[in-house]
């Protein structure tokens, strides 16, 4: 095997992407460590995170002369989080700035986007160590805010629900296909966080995504909202005819998701959030007072880098 420190550098110029920076949209990048299994067949790290903006991929590329090279991508975004950050310092530089604004009567939904197994519910709704995951730092911290005096008449409501070929499923009600989404008091972060697990634990393979809602209310008037989103891998394939509608549903879906994003960003009037359930369901975070924040999840190894590079690419769109 060729060992790859010894092969030159690509001459060639690097790809360089530069995601958008405003402030209402926030584009994050998480890299996972590698697993046991890839560093048993001694996978090579690819993603190398270079401060807290900027990640460098090595691609591997076979030159016109047959000679192999690296060629080196650089990517920007408004935070990389490499595999030692921990799920309180990701929360903090994602959701928490959410959450100040959702009491501040905003509306605000949180992505996780990336390949199958590159850390999507890890990152949000991790059921094994479900402390450190950006669900339950959030539910701690509203909590926490509620008991400020400002902030003390509000209740909080939650709504758990997956996208199954557009139909949407109650996960806090045994998956109950439903019409309007019903909405549930949460009294504590303890009770929460009990929600969050029951829905956890109800979610299918293959639904296009899980959306938790955590909404703020005075006297049953609404007061502010924010929806974690976690999205199918998009590594899903037409390959698997059993589900090959459901696969068709995702690809539509995130591809309408980017676009409904783009649109935002470009403050056009018509935003095409009808085009997919997951965009329509989701339309007030693309209205105004609204704030997003996407976090890209990606696998360090070498063998998933067509899917990091997709990853990265949707990203930085
Ligand atoms: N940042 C991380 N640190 C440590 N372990 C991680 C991290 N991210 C992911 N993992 C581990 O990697 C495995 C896959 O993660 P996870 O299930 O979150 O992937 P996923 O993107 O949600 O996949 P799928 O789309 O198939 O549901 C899990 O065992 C998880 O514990």
């Amino acid at each position: 095997m060729v060992r790859c420190k010894t092969l030159p550098t690509c001459k060639k110029q690097p790809n360089i992407f530069y995601p958008q920076q405003e402030d209402d949209i926030r584009v994050c990048v998480r890299k996972r460590p590698l697993n046991d299994n890839e560093i048993l067949i001694n996978e090579r790290d690819i993603a190398d995170i270079r401060n807290n903006y900027t990640l460098k991929i090595d691609k591997p590329r076979t030159r016109a002369n047959t000679r192999n090279c690296i060629e080196r991508h650089s990517f920007t975004f408004n935070e990389v989080f490499d595999e030692d950050d921990n799920g309180n310092e990701v929360f903090i530089k994602t959701a928490l700035p959410l959450i100040k604004f959702i009491f501040n009567g905003g509306k605000a939904t949180c992505f996780v986007y990336g390949q199958s197994g590159s850390g999507k519910t890890f990152t949000m709704f991790d059921q094994k160590y479900g402390k450190y995951c950006l669900c339950a730092f959030a539910a701690q911290n509203i909590f926490t805010s509620l008991k400020e005096e400002k902030n003390s008449h509000l209740e909080v409501y939650v709504a758990f629900y997956e996208i199954y070929n557009k139909q949407l499923h109650d996960l806090l009600d045994n998956r109950k296909k439903i019409v309007e989404l019903k909405e549930r008091q949460a009294k504590n972060d303890i009770n929460l966080l009990e929600f969050i697990k029951l829905g956890n634990t109800n979610r299918s393979t293959g639904s296009t995504g899980a959306i938790l809602q955590i909404i703020l209310k005075h006297k049953n008037e609404f007061h502010g909202k924010i929806s974690f989103v976690d999205l199918a891998g998009n590594d899903r394939e037409l390959s698997d005819m059993k589900s090959r509608y459901a696969i068709m549903e995702i690809n539509q879906s995130l591809l309408t998701l980017n676009e409904c994003i783009r649109a935002l960003d470009q403050n056009k009037k018509r935003i095409p959030f009808r085009n997919s359930k997951l965009t329509q369901v989701l339309e007030d975070s693309f209205v105004e007072n609204s704030r997003i924040c996407i976090i890209a999840t990606i696998s360090p190894n070498e063998s998933n880098i067509r899917h990091t590079f997709n990853t990265l690419r949707y990203a930085c769109r």
